[in-house]
């Protein structure tokens, strides 16, 4: 296998706060012999199983609270300052549960990819999964999305449905979409670090 630090490797930034199965899935990814992209380094905003998958893969890791810092533009400057110095030609918020601020998006706007636990636009925000659920929605599923300053208002990438079952709680419903979610992150980073994002509008296209 070809180091995942070789020359020639497109560098990315991930950002998570809980257990990290999306990034340990990008960066299995990211190992592959014919990758072109490598985690360079892995940012989070509180202590989480992320920080210990970026230790057993020997990933750099940025720890960024907002309690560590004044107020939350001034947490958003930082960030920007630390995740900038990795130099990333692309960042993946996967689970990342921290709205980025102007800062972030005046640096690093338009390379920037979420993944969301729903078919947005439906269900938005932090409790996409439960909320879809207690709503009665017979499929859901995961969207892949660049990000703007909205909240998952961003060009969506691609979707994948996930069918709901009736004896779901919102656990057993979030882990069959995280399956979905490992793979089409993955593949959606794969496509855009080798043949980019075309914008018209709300309409984003990987040619
Ligand atoms: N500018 C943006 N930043 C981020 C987006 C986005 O669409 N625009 N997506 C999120 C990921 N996400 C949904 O996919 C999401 C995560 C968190 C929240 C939220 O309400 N966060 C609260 C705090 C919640 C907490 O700390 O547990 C907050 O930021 O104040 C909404 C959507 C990644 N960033
Ligand atoms: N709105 C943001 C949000 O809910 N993000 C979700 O957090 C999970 C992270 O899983 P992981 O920690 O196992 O990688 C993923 O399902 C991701 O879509």
């Amino acid at each position: 296998m070809t180091s995942p630090t070789a020359p020639g490797r497109t560098p990315l930034v991930v950002m998570a706060s809980g257990t990290g199965s999306l990034l340990e899935s990008l960066i299995a990814r990211g190992g592959a012999e014919d990758s072109p992209f490598r985690v360079a380094a892995i940012v989070v905003d509180r202590v989480c199983r992320a920080q210990e998958v970026a230790q057993r893969n020997d990933i750099p890791l940025i720890t960024c609270r907002v309690a560590d810092h004044a107020d939350r533009s001034t947490w958003d400057r930082a960030l920007t300052e630390q995740v900038a110095a990795i130099g990333p030609e692309w960042v993946v918020t996967a689970g990342f549960m921290k709205i980025l601020g102007p800062a972030f998006l005046g640096r690093f706007g338009g390379r920037v990819v979420n993944s969301h636990p729903a078919l947005l636009p439906a269900f938005p925000g932090a409790h996409g999964v439960a909320e879809a659920l207690d709503y009665g929605v017979k499929v859901t599923g995961a969207t892949v999305h660049l990000v703007d300053e909205g909240v998952d208002t961003g060009p969506i990438l691609a979707q994948q449905v996930v069918t709901v079952d009736d004896d779901d709680t919102a656990d057993t419903l979030h882990e069959r979409i995280k399956t979905v979610e490992r793979v089409l992150l993955a593949d959606v980073v794969t496509a855009l670090v080798t043949r980019g994002v075309v914008i018209d509008g709300r309409k984003a296209r990987i040619p």
